[in-house]
């Protein structure tokens, strides 16, 4: 050690002191652990925003008797007591016992990976954390099990939102268990004590170097670098070794590297955080008493005022709405989806019961999951979410979720839940309310120009959507079974060339996502109707679905297995009536058109009838249309083939593309 005896006491003197702190901060956390236990017991939340306003208080006069700044002392403390809430908070989530494996995106001491091990900490867990090449990696790496969590950054205070990290969290089937913040606190460094002026170039990534941009103009004869992340540009300068190189990052990744720092403190901002998102491939259950946030994913109906009003039932039910994000909704060109965050906690009754309004609101959701917040309002703000009664809590604490779940009478598809008719979007088309809309197209798409001719047929004569299936669910394995993929594609190059938005059936689960991407409204095939995996997974896509009755099943169990996609988070389901099993063997099936005054008595969902299936007899496709039309459904799907004798799945009840065009002038009658 450099200096004179006088600074070597006096540096004695100091580690002395810094020890103490330490010793008293250990002893702080003792007693918050202890204050935590007695909660738990309690049925206390953990939070008490009135306590940490008062403590902090309380130190700030302290510091001031003794000449310190109150605004250090502040800072000092709203740090301690951020832990001192994820202590108790995570003494009340059941964590394993094992070491944590934790993927984040970058180097070694990138921001995400201090964020991360910050996190850790937090939760009291021993953790192990690996660094990958992109988002899309660190969540590859927690989709196969080789991470139990990822840590991701999703914005910062001063560039915004990661807009990346958003489009990821909507595809892929992961969920949100916790959120982290980080101050950014970017220095530059180079490996020696270098005047700024003899700098060449400086390494950062690109975020950094946005955020640093009123300082990086003090360096004008420097060229900027981008590198992947700050962790990174420290590990290359130190690796260079050439004088001339600076890196901008966290001076936790400078110190590891050895590295000189030139400047502390370089961002343009005085403060800037950036916020995580802590991933699991399962959600988790987080106690009533953790002060919680939950994240999800919404697309509003096609109505006026439709996030208006998603947005009073968060606030009307007492859910503080803490950020709104609009991503583009794919697939359709200036249209949006919203992610919401807002506090509040699925295990809670009263949250769930807002979720099934919103549900019913919106056209999809998607819940991310719910989790500790980490980021909430400090003060109470006017209209804020009223402190509940301890009574009110220990009921929180004491129902179980499904009891609540199961006393519930009314479901998402009943007409009682939702007095409005739900309109169904299919590309530019809506099903339900007022209109009536015709899909027509062949049963099977066997070629190019099968489906081309018949696309342009049902265009011209007033169809509203070309139907065509690819992959066939047929009574014998011999049967033709449809073109697959190849066929998907064909059917849409069809659609696109005429203008008419696509219809097919989706046969499995690993079907979903691929076909969304190309279909506008997925089919459920009769035989499918209680596929509750398929269901599910189409409740959890943006894209609209056509749910075919069951052969043989009551109105009850087709509405049973629409509530399996409405539950799911996907409000837009078409119903379609096919025919069901009955003695009479005069027709394929017998086409139950009772069903379309019970179903608009009992459901808000469109209705359409499908008269090819439902009679099995080209003959009585065009009576059995009218009679749908004069019956109130909101529509037809009607078997269309160039020349139908040729079909290669349901010859006998195919029309060609004269009696199609005969049926629709028959309807405008
Ligand atoms: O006093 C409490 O209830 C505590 O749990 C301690 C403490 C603190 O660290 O001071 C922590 C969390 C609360 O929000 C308030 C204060």
């Amino acid at each position: 050690m450099s200096g004179t005896p006088e600074l070597a006491s006096l540096r004695a003197e100091l580690d002395d002191i810094d020890r103490t702190l330490v010793e008293l901060i250990a002893r702080r956390l003792d007693t918050v652990t202890a204050v935590g236990k007695a909660k738990a017991n309690s049925a206390t939340p953990v939070r008490d925003v009135e306590r940490e306003r008062a403590v902090l208080e309380a130190v700030e006069a302290v510091a001031r008797r003794h000449g310190v700044s109150g605004d250090l002392v502040r800072r000092v403390f709203r740090e301690i007591i951020g832990h001192a809430v994820d202590r108790q908070s995570a003494d009340l989530i059941a964590t394993s016992a094992k070491t944590v494996t934790v993927g984040f995106p970058g180097a070694e001491h990138s921001y995400s990976h201090l964020a991360a091990a910050k996190h850790l900490a937090g939760r009291g867990e021993a953790a192990g954390f690996t660094g990958y090449g992109s988002y899309a990696d660190v969540l590859a790496a927690l989709e196969t099990g080789e991470c139990d969590l990822a840590v991701l950054p999703i914005e910062d205070t001063t560039a915004g939102s990661i807009n990346q990290v958003y489009d990821l969290l909507r595809l892929r089937e992961i969920a949100v268990v916790g959120e982290e913040t980080w101050r950014m606190n970017h220095c530059l460094a180079a490996v020696g004590d270098v005047p700024l002026g003899a700098l060449t170039h400086v390494l950062a990534d690109p975020r950094g170097l946005e955020q640093c941009a009123d300082f990086l103009r003090s360096l004008p004869a420097a060229i900027t670098v981008h590198i992947a992340d700050g962790g990174e540009a420290m590990r290359a300068v130190a690796e260079r070794a050439d004088a001339s190189y600076a890196a901008i990052g966290s001076p936790e990744a400078a110190d590891a590297h050895g590295l000189t720092v030139l400047r502390p403190g370089i961002a343009d901002a005085e403060e800037t955080f950036t916020r995580f998102v802590v991933l699991a491939a399962t959600p988790i259950e987080v106690d009533a008493r953790v002060p919680s946030k939950t994240s999800l994913v919404l697309t509003t109906r096609h109505e006026e005022g439709a996030l208006l009003r998603c947005l009073e039932i968060l606030a009307g039910s007492g859910h503080s709405l803490t950020k709104l994000e609009s991503r583009p909704r794919p697939g359709r060109p200036f249209e949006y989806l919203f992610f919401v965050d807002f506090e509040g906690n699925v295990a809670d009754p009263r949250t769930q019961l807002m979720l099934d309004e919103l549900r019913s609101a919106a056209l999809y959701i998607k819940v991310l999951g719910s989790y500790p917040a980490k980021v909430t309002r400090t003060e109470p703000q006017p209209g804020a979410v009223p402190q509940a009664s301890a009574e009110a809590l220990e009921a929180v604490v004491v129902a179980p979720v499904a009891a609540v779940a199961s006393k519930k009478a009314k479901r998402l598809v009943d007409r009682e839940t939702r007095g409005e008719d739900t309109l169904v979007r299919v590309g530019d088309v809506l099903v339900g309310g007022d209109g009536f809309v015709v899909m027509a197209g062949p049963c099977s798409v066997e070629s190019a120009d099968q489906i081309r001719a018949t696309a342009r047929a049902v265009k011209d004569a007033g169809a509203h959507l070309l139907r065509g299936g690819v992959f066939k669910p047929r009574t014998s394995p011999y049967a033709f079974q449809g073109l697959g993929w190849d066929g998907l594609a064909l059917l849409a190059e069809a659609g696109r060339e005429v203008g008419l938005p696509i219809v097919t059936e989706v046969m499995a689960v690993e079907q979903v996502q691929r076909m969304a991407l190309s279909a506008d409204l997925l089919q459920v095939g009769a035989r499918n109707m209680q596929n509750f995996d398929l269901l599910r997974a189409l409740g959890k896509v943006d894209r609209p679905v056509l749910l075919k009755r069951g052969l043989s099943s009551t109105i009850d169990e087709w509405l049973g297995a629409a509530e399996y996609i409405l539950a799911a988070g996907n409000q837009q389901v078409i119903l379609c009536e096919r025919g069901i099993r009955t003695f009479e063997s005069a027709t394929r099936n017998t086409l139950d058109l009772s069903a379309v005054p019970v179903l608009h008595e009992r459901t808000h969902l469109p209705v359409i009838i499908d008269p090819s299936h439902g009679t099995g007899n080209r003959r009585y496709v065009a009576p059995m249309s009218r009679a749908a039309r004069a019956v109130g459904s909101h529509g037809l799907l009607i078997e269309v083939h160039p020349e139908p004798d040729t079909a290669l799945s349901d010859a006998d009840q195919s029309i060609d593309h004269a009696q199609f065009a005969a049926l629709m002038a028959g309807l405008s009658r």
